[in-house]
C-alpha cells in the first residue's frame, strides 16, 4: 500500500543520510519530492535521480537553512514545481563534536542557527503555505534521542534537539485548528556522515552498539518508515508526539 500517493513532500538536508532516506522513502510511497541541501551538489543530484528512477518527480533546491529566506524560497520553488505542499520533513542538521569548556562561540551559534532556527523557519514557511491551501498537512521534525539525554561533546547540540522536540509540541497546538499535524522522530545513533569521525573510534562504536538492545546501530533507512508513517493519513490522529527510533538505546540503563 502506498501511503503518500499524490502528495508533495519537502525534505530539508536530503543530500545524504536520514534526509535522503526519508526523501526516497516518500517517493517509494507515491510522493513527489522537493529536497533542500547546503553543499553537496552531486549527492543531491543523485537523490533526485533515485526518486525519478522510482517514477516520481523531484527537484533539488540548494540553500542554507540558517537563513530564514531559504525556507521561503524552498517552499516557493516546491509550489512552482508541484503546485502544493502536503508534508514538510525538517531534517537538516549539524553536530560538530567539541568539548564544553573551550567551545568556540561561532560553533555554538552556527549549531543553534542551523539546527533550531533552521527548523523553526522551515516549519513556519511550510505551515504558512499549508494554511493558505486550506486542506491540512503534516510536519515531521528530525529531533533526536539527544532531546532526552546529554552528550559530553554535544553541549551545543543537545539543546537544539530538545528545542526541535519542543517546537513540534507547540506547533501541534498552534496548527491543530488547521488540521496540520506536527510530530518528531527521535533517532538514536544512526551511521551517517554526521558521526563518521566520532564513530571511527572502534571502542566508542562497540560501546554504542552494546548499549543498543537490537544489537546494531541504525541505518538511515531505519528512519524512512517512521517518517513516512507520521507524514501519512495512517497517523491522522497523531500530533504533538515524539517517536523514538533508536533500537531501544534510550531505555537501556543496565
Ligand atoms: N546520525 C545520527 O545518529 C542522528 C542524526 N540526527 C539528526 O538527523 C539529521 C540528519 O543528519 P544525518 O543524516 O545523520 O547527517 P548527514 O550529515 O548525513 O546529513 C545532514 C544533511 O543536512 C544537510 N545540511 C547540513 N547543514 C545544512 C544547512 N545549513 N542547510 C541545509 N542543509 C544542511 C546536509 O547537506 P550538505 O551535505 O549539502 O551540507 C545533509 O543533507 C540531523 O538533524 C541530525 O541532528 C538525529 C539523531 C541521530
Ligand atoms: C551525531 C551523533 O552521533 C548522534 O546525533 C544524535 O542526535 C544522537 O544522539 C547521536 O549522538
Amino acid at each position: 500500500m502506498k501511503l503518500l500517493e499524490g502528495k508533495t513532500v519537502l525534505v530539508t538536508g536530503a543530500s545524504t543520510g536520514i534526509g535522503r532516506a526519508a526523501a526516497i522513502g516518500a517517493a517509494q510511497h507515491g510522493a513527489n519530492v522537493a529536497i533542500n541541501y547546503a553543499n553537496s551538489d552531486s549527492p543531491a543530484q543523485s537523490c533526485v535521480e533515485a526518486i525519478e528512477a522510482l517514477g516520481q518527480r523531484a527537484i533539488a533546491v540548494k540553500g542554507d537553512v540558517a537563513d530564514p529566506q531559504t525556507a521561503q524560497d524552498f517552499v516557493a520553488k516546491a509550489v512552482d514545481a508541484f503546485g502544493k505542499v502536503d508534508v514538510m520533513v525538517s531534517n537538516a542538521g549539524i553536530c560538530p563534536f567539541h568539548a564544553f569548556l573551550d567551545m568556540p562561540v561561532d560553533v555554538v551559534e552556527r549549531t543553534f542557527k542551523v539546527n533550531l532556527h533552521g527548523a523553526y523557519f522551515m516549519v513556519q514557511a511550510a505551515a504558512q503555505q499549508m494554511v493558505k491551501q486550506g486542506h491540512g498537512g503534516s510536519i515531521v521534525a528530525v529531533s533526536s534521542i539527544s532531546a532526552l539525554v546529554g552528550g559530553e561533546y554535544q553541549t551545543h547540540y543537545t539543546p537544539t534537539k530538545a528545542g526541535v522536540h519542543s517546537l513540534m509540541q507547540s506547533t501541534a497546538i498552534a496548527l491543530g485548528k488547521h488540521n496540520i499535524r506536527c510530530n518528531s522522530v527521535l533517532p538514536g545513533t544512526i551511521l551517517t556522515e554526521i558521526n563518521k569521525d566520532d564513530l571511527a573510534d572502534d571502542e566508542k562504536r562497540r560501546y554504542m552498539e552494546q548499549r543498543t538492545p537490537l544489537g546494531r546501530l541504525g541505518a538511515p533507512e531505519d528512519l524512512a518508515g517512521p517518517i513516512v508513517f507520521l507524514a501519512s493519513d495512517m497517523a491522522a490522529y497523531v500530533t504533538g508526539a515524539a517517536l523514538l527510533v533508536d533500537g531501544g538505546m534510550y531505555v537501556n540503563l543496565q
